[in-house]
């Protein structure tokens, strides 16, 4: 499997169908999130579903498992390929997830999200580092039946070794030298495949470079050849 899927964060959905077009045959998969979604619907993710790339739906639930549970269900007819709720719901909400999933949907838990750092997370009240958060959550999404876990490169590694056949997601990936932008936890596409990652999360780097498809080629370049069999 092709590792790699742009993040195509962007309310216009035909910047996102020229984007997921560029990219066939380079990416492993488009992931639309919330502002994909909000400003075009199913509609938008069918639209985008017909270039035929995976589509990776990141709508991030939280909420009681009841209304989580029938959340899924009314998108599961997208057969999006990897599904996204926050592992902080609980067990009950994400075992309600994964019930209402499509058997072939990757359902995974975010833990702390990639924008947050040690202060950010004391500001909420959890006090501790974020990999020991991470190790929680894992631990809690594990026995809640869902497939696998978004983290970032830095925790990717003491996460497989909890679950060695979980499905591990990482976003907050930037080429060496690459801006941040407002990721704080960050690795390289390398290091984080090296480390255990099922699947890189890349956006900007790619999707606001003058040629999309350059840069996704340069990040292709940037593995060794094991990891990058799969990127044309
Ligand atoms: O912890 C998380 C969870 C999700 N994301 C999403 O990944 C992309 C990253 O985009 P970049 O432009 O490469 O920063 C974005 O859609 C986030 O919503 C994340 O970054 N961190």
């Amino acid at each position: 499997m092709n590792p790699i899927f742009v993040a195509i964060d962007t309310p216009d959905v035909h910047r996102a169908a020229a984007l997921a077009r560029d990219l066939r045959g380079l990416a492993g998969g488009v992931k639309l999130g919330l502002e994909f979604f909000c400003a075009n619907g199913e509609d938008g993710v069918l639209r985008i579903a017909e270039g035929q790339l995976p589509v990776f739906l990141d709508l991030k639930f939280h909420d009681i498992p009841n209304t989580v549970g029938k959340a899924v269900a009314a998108i599961a007819h997208l057969q999006p390929a990897v599904l996204t709720v926050h592992a902080a719901g609980g067990r009950e909400m994400m075992a309600a997830a994964k019930a209402a999933a499509p058997p072939q949907t990757k359902v995974v838990g975010v833990t702390v999200l990639t924008s947050l750092d040690q202060s950010d997370l004391a500001a909420t009240g959890i006090t501790g580092a974020p990999d020991e958060q991470v190790r929680r959550l894992t631990d809690l999404a594990r026995e809640a039946g869902i497939d696998g876990i978004v983290c970032s490169g830095a925790e990717v590694a003491a996460a497989k070794k909890a679950w060695p056949d979980g499905f591990f997601v990482v976003p907050g990936v930037r080429p060496a030298g690459a801006d941040v932008g407002d990721q704080k936890r960050v690795a390289t596409p390398r290091e984080a495949l090296n480390d255990g990652a099922s699947i890189l999360v890349i956006g900007r780097p790619i999707t606001d470079a003058a040629n999309p498809a350059g840069a996704m080629r340069e990040i292709a370049a940037s593995l060794n050849a094991e990891e990058a069999r799969y990127i044309a």
